[in-house]
C-alpha cells in the first residue's frame, strides 16, 4: 500500500514540474486517480483545462508517459461577491479596463471562444453601454433579442452563448445613462437571458471606473476580476484606478493582461515596445495579483474581428489560449487560497 500513496505523491510531482498553466500551482494529489494493475491515471480538474496541450506535455515527459491518462474537467463553483445569489450562471469573470480601446472586449471574447472550446459552458455579457462590440464581432450587429418563456434567447458562436446590453438600447441612448440605469440594463440581461447551465459567465465591462462601472460591479455575482491594460503611462494609471476600484469592492482581482506590448517585425522577428515597457507587470507585482500575459500587437489579432465577424472558424493564437487557462486556473488557486484563509 505504500506504493500508492508515494507513486500519487511522485505524480504529483512530476505534474507540477511540467511547462503547463494548469500545473503552475501543483497538483494535490486527490485529483489524481490511480489504477497501478491497468498502469493508468484519471485526473480531474475543478476547472476547465486544455487537455490537449496537457497531454502533449505528459507525452514529452519520459516518466509520465509510461502512464495511461484520461485528462478531465468538472468546474468547482467558486464563492462570489453576493453569497445571496443563485450560482447558475457559473463563476463570474468581469473583464474591465481603465481606459477605452485597450482591447478589452477582443480578450473577453477569446477567453469565452477558448474557454468553451476546451469544453466548458460558457456564456459572455456585453455590458459595455459606451460601445457593445460583441453583436459585432459575433458576426450579429443587427439581431433582434426573440423571448421565450419570459427570457431572453442569447445568439451563440460554436458553443458559446451570448448577449448584449447593445441589443436593448439604442448606441445613442447610452452617452445620458446613469449608474442605476445601466446596473437595471445589467441586471435585466444577467437575470432574464436562457444562459442554460454554465461553467463559466465572461462579462465584457464598461471602460472606466466611475459611478457607472461602480454600481455595475457591485450588481452581479463576481467571482474575479481581469483588468486590461496596455503599456502606456496614461492606459496604465487608469488601469491602476481599476485595480483599486475592485480592491476597494473587495472583489478579487484574478490579474492583470497587458494588450498590444510590443509589436513583431513579420520579416525579421525584432519586437518593438511601441508604448514602453513591463509597465503591466509591475502593475501586477505591486497589487501581488498574477500577470496573465503579454499579448502582442499583430495584424493578426485585428484580423480575429472580421474572421469572427464573417463567422469563419476564428484560429485563436497559442498566447490566447494559454492567457484562458492561466485565468480560470489563478481564479481556482486565488480563490482557494483565500477560503483557507
Ligand atoms: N493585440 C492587438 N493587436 C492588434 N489589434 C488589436 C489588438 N487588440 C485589440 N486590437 C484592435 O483594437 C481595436 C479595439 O479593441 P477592443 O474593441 O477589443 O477594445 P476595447 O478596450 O474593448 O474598446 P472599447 O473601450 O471601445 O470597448 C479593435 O479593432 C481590435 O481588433
Amino acid at each position: 500500500m505504500k506504493s500508492f500513496s508515494a507513486k500519487n505523491e511522485q505524480l504529483a510531482a512530476l505534474l507540477s514540474d511540467l511547462a503547463h498553466p494548469a500545473c503552475e500551482h501543483g497538483i494535490p494529489t486527490d485529483w489524481l486517480c490511480i489504477d497501478h494493475d491497468a498502469q493508468a491515471v484519471e485526473l480531474t480538474f475543478p476547472f476547465a483545462i486544455e487537455k490537449s496541450s496537457l497531454l502533449n506535455a505528459i507525452n514529452d515527459d519520459a516518466e509520465l508517459r509510461t502512464w495511461t491518462w484520461t485528462i478531465k474537467f468538472q468546474v468547482q463553483r467558486l464563492a462570489n461577491s453576493k453569497p445571496d445569489q443563485p450560482m447558475k450562471t457559473g463563476n463570474v469573470i468581469v473583464v474591465s479596463s481603465g481606459k477605452g480601446g485597450v482591447g478589452k472586449s477582443s480578450v473577453s471574447a477569446s477567453l469565452g471562444i477558448a474557454l468553451s472550446r476546451m469544453g466548458a459552458r460558457v456564456g459572455l455579457l456585453d455590458a459595455d453601454i459606451y460601445g457593445p462590440s460583441i453583436p459585432t464581432m459575433l458576426g450579429q450587429p443587427d439581431h433582434k433579442l426573440e423571448v421565450k418563456n419570459d427570457k431572453f434567447q442569447p445568439i451563440q458562436y460554436e458553443d458559446l452563448v451570448a448577449n448584449s446590453i447593445g441589443y436593448l438600447v439604442d448606441d445613442n441612448d447610452a452617452t445620458i445613462w446613469r449608474g442605476p440605469m445601466a446596473s437595471r440594463a445589467l441586471q435585466q440581461l444577467f437575470n432574464d437571458t436562457d444562459w442554460g447551465l454554465l461553467d463559466y459567465l465572461i462579462v465584457d465591462m464598461p471602460p472606466g471606473t466611475g459611478d457607472i462601472q461602480l454600481t455595475m460591479a457591485q450588481q452581479l455575482p463576481v467571482t474575479g476580476a481581469v483588468v486590461v491594460t496596455t503599456p502606456q503611462n496614461v492606459a496604465l494609471k487608469d488601469a491602476e484606478k481599476g485595480v483599486g476600484m475592485f480592491e476597494r469592492l473587495e472583489i478579487p482581482l484574478i490579474g492583470v493582461l497587458e494588450n498590444m506590448s510590443y509589436f513583431e517585425c513579420g520579416h525579421c522577428g525584432t519586437q518593438s515596445h511601441l508604448f514602453g515597457q513591463g509597465g503591466g507587470l509591475k502593475l501586477a507585482h505591486r497589487h501581488a495579483v498574477a500577470e496573465l500575459g503579454q499579448w502582442p500587437l499583430t495584424p493578426e489579432f485585428g484580423a480575429q474581428l472580421d474572421a469572427l465577424q464573417k463567422q469563419h472558424q476564428l484560429e485563436l493564437t497559442e498566447i490566447q489560449r494559454h492567457t484562458a487557462q492561466r485565468v480560470v486556473a489563478e481564479l481556482y488557486y486565488l480563490k482557494s487560497h483565500s477560503a483557507k484563509n
